[in-house]
């Protein structure tokens, strides 16, 4: 029996590990291999998903779309070589994949003879401006899924779930809608029992060239930040960033990893696991449309973060 493989797509700062997180944490026994992309250099996201430890495999610096796409067939061959073997796989896409041709690679026959594309995800804020379905990446994340779910209900205030329904509804895209409160979906609508090896080849369209539109540029530094001169830095940033996220340090609480989440002009900052031995102490992914924010730019703000800076 094939082993069954989740999807997971969505724009920057979607949702997509809060739902990947929510499923490993409620595996309920079962074996689930995740395998998540981060466009940076740094593995922001394997260090924020349960476990990562064991199971979870981050392929990072690219994306699988395109430039990993070698990558992510080996890694997917040598998950379905383990014994015992997973029964099922996770496959979460960085922000800026366009997962039509992730579907496309997983039509490779060496790999579709053990595991088979069973569910297509996509993770979509429901704070979304209705006109931004128009955007090329976004409709392609859209219109392969066959489950929309809509994330950041809470924030996105009082009808924005229903007007994000008509809003994809608008966009002819045929998949079921679900609500998905701080990444909480059923484990059974992404993995239906028994229905892996009924499922037919999907098709998908032709290879669009890669289009080059963001850029991530990472910051590392061995000294922690202040957090008023961080919380300075990201107002600066802000109108120039897509999507940024960290682990790091702060001077005020030496000792303690925060996570720093930045996504559709909303910065979160939460406490995180012990600090990971061997790594910086302060990790940081900017991700900006191409040209908006140069290296030396961030440098400079970022510096002024640190002790001393
Ligand atoms: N309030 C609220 N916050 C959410 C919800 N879902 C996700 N978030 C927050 O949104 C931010 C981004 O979530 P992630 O799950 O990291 O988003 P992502 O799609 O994996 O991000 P990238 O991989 O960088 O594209 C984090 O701060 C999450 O805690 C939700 O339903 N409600």
């Amino acid at each position: 029996m094939a082993v069954p493989i989740l999807l997971v797509t969505g724009f920057l700062g979607a949702g997509k590990t809060t739902v990947v997180n929510h499923l490993l944490a409620h595996a309920e026994g079962q074996r689930i291999a995740a395998v998540v992309n981060d466009f940076g250099a740094i593995n922001i996201d394997a260090e924020l998903i349960a476990g990562a430890s064991d199971g979870v495999v981050s392929l990072a610096n690219g994306c699988i779309c395109c430039s990993l796409e070698g990558d992510l067939l080996r890694t997917l061959s040598t998950l379905l070589r383990r014994d015992p073997k997973p029964d099922c796989i996770v496959i979460e896409t960085s922000g800026v994949a366009d997962p039509a041709d992730i579907v496309r690679n997983l039509m490779d026959p060496v790999i579709l003879r053990e595991a088979q594309l069973e569910t297509v995800l996509c993770v979509l804020d429901a704070g979304t401006p209705p006109s931004a379905l128009d955007d090329a990446l976004m409709r392609s994340q859209l219109r392969v899924a066959d489950i929309v779910a809509l994330s950041k209900l809470d924030l996105a205030g009082a009808g924005a779930g229903v007007r994000m329904r008509e809003a994809i509804r608008a966009q002819r895209v045929p998949a079921v809608v679900v609500d998905a409160h701080h990444g909480e979906i059923p484990p059974a609508l992404l993995f239906p029992a028994g229905a892996c090896c009924s499922s037919a080849p999907r098709e998908v369209g032709p290879k669009r060239p890669a289009e080059e539109r963001f850029e991530a540029l990472s910051w590392t530094s061995d000294k922690p930040v202040s957090l008023p001169r961080l919380q300075q830095a990201i107002s600066r940033l802000a109108p120039k960033l897509a999507r940024a996220k960290g682990l790091f340090e702060t001077l005020e609480q030496p000792g303690r990893t925060m996570v720093f989440q930045f996504a559709a002009g909303r910065a979160t900052l939460a406490p995180g696991d012990a600090p990971t031995p061997g790594a910086a102490r302060t990790r940081i992914v900017f991700i900006a449309e191409l040209g908006m924010l140069s290296k030396a730019e961030l440098d400079e703000v970022m510096e002024a973060c640190v002790a001393g800076g």
